[in-house]
């Protein structure tokens, strides 16, 4: 199987005026290309930090993190930037913070893909998401559930092939949930890379590989 992140002693330290908080604490693991990864664990065991330096949108304090056979440490802030933009997108955990409210459904999805330069054709992506006909509504008419699945449009609209998601399923109701585990499962068969964060144990079952964080470390790999 093909490795597409590589950790190396990663280390991430948060400075705070009372102390030096120690968010990831020696992390070596590989995140393979196929499948859906979980990060599972307690409250404050350093998840959603983990995700923030998957996705390049935070450096490590320690250690080395190789994307696709690339050191990203050793690129300029520009080439981190345009890996970012053109290869992850990021799911964040209340539907609304991942779309623009005052554009329609399709808007959305042109306006993700203006933003890695790109074209999309909505009514494609709407209709692989199972949003057929959904185009032109209004952000609110859509369900949480189908809010996220959009948001999940978004990144595919950018042209992204990998998907990491931050407890995308904790602000929904069960049916809405459902929603986007479908989503994520089709997305990984379709060949992308799904990468997430939950307490759901719902999520973590459909997890091809599940990596459970404790303080910080990672605590086992199953
Ligand atoms: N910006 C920050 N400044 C200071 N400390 C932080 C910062 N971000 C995270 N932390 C601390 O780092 C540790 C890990 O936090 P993180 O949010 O990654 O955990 P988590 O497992 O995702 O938790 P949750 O499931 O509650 O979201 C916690 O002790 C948290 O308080």
């Amino acid at each position: 199987m093909a490795e597409l992140f590589e950790l190396a002693g990663i280390g991430v330290d948060y400075h705070t005026p009372a102390d030096t908080v120690t968010a990831i604490n020696d992390v070596t693991m590989t995140v393979p290309e196929t499948g859906i990864t979980v990060f599972a664990g307690p409250s404050g065991s350093g998840k959603s930090t983990l995700l923030r330096v998957l996705g390049l949108l935070e450096p490590p304090t320690r250690g080395t993190l190789r994307f696709d056979g690339v050191d990203t440490g050793a690129l300029p802030h520009s080439g981190r930037r345009a890996l970012r933009r053109e290869r992850l997108g990021l799911v964040f955990q209340t539907p609304t913070e991942n779309l623009l409210e005052y554009l329609t459904v399709a808007e959305n999805l042109v306006a993700a893909a203006q933003l890695a330069r790109r074209t999309c054709r909505p009514d494609e992506i709407l209709d692989r998401l199972g949003l057929g006909g959904t185009g032109g509504w209004r952000i609110s008419a859509l369900s949480g559930g189908q809010q996220q699945r959009l948001a999940f449009g978004c990144a595919l609209a950018r042209g992204c092939s990998v998907l990491l998601a931050d407890e995308p399923t904790s602000q929904l109701d069960e049916a809405s949930a459902d929603l986007v585990l479908d989503t994520m499962r089709y997305l990984a068969d379709e060949g992308f890379t799904v990468i997430a964060v939950s307490h759901d144990d719902r999520l973590i079952e459909i997890g091809t590989r599940v990596a459970r964080m404790h303080d910080g470390r990672l605590d086992g790999i199953t």
